[in-house]
């Protein structure tokens, strides 16, 4: 599993150092499950520094856990969808919505590709999602509007990117690595959490 160093025993050096590290045995056999997210001990032997190894000894108490896919510590939920290209699809955001708001984590909305369709088409959405109680974020990744932001939002929190395939979420991830030098986790298509 990769670690990402948050804290040494005084020693501000390594932080933000990433390790490669296994699971103790033990805590597998004691059902302990290690899931992206999870904060966690790890022992690491000097000489492991160098080679950037260490031991998962201990989980810390979660704040919230999503089972499927399973993440922990999650703060926030972006839910990303597109315009145009894939289309926007009513019955589908719904869906995510649902399932979203089931989670009682909090929840952005966003939408991409903004420069693909019309104003009339923008804000006939707008009024759209507003009825629904949404006020989104329109943004387009690729010309770089609206991603200020998105930044503001997803800043200091641990987000989970959410949406269907295509929508740009991983472009949006590595746009908003390399502009604002965020830190971001990708793990499984169309979940995608990122800290902040
Ligand atoms: N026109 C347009 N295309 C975009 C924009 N943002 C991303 N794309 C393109 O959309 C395509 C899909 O983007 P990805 O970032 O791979 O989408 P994703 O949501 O991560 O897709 P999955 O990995 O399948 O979940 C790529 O060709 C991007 O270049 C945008 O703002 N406008």
């Amino acid at each position: 599993m990769r670690v990402i160093v948050q804290e040494v025993g005084g020693d501000g050096s390594k932080m933000g150092v990433e390790l490669l590290c296994v699971v103790r045995t033990l805590l597998k056999k004691i059902g302990r499950r290690v899931v992206v997210g999870d904060k966690v001990l790890v022992d690491v032997k000097p000489m492991d520094w160098i080679n950037r190894r260490g031991l998962i000894v201990d989980v810390f108490k979660r704040v919230s856990e999503n089972l499927d896919p399973p993440v922990a510590n999650v703060d926030h939920l972006l839910i990303l969808f597109s315009l145009d290209e894939p289309k926007l699809e009513p019955f589908v955001l719904t869906r995510f919505l649902v399932e979203a708001e089931s989670t009682q984590i909090p929840i952005t909305l966003a939408l991409n590709k903004c420069e693909l369709v019309s104003e009339e088409e923008l804000d006939s959405w707008k009024i759209r999602l507003r009825s629904w109680n949404y006020e989104p974020l329109f943004c387009s990744v690729r010309n770089k509007l609206g991603l200020d932001a998105i930044e503001f939002n997803l800043r200091n929190q641990t987000s989970v990117i959410v949406g269907p395939s295509g929508v740009g979420k991983s472009s949006l991830i590595n746009l908003l690595r390399s502009s604002f030098g965020g830190g971001a986790i990708e793990y499984e298509k169309g979940f995608k959490p990122v800290r902040y």
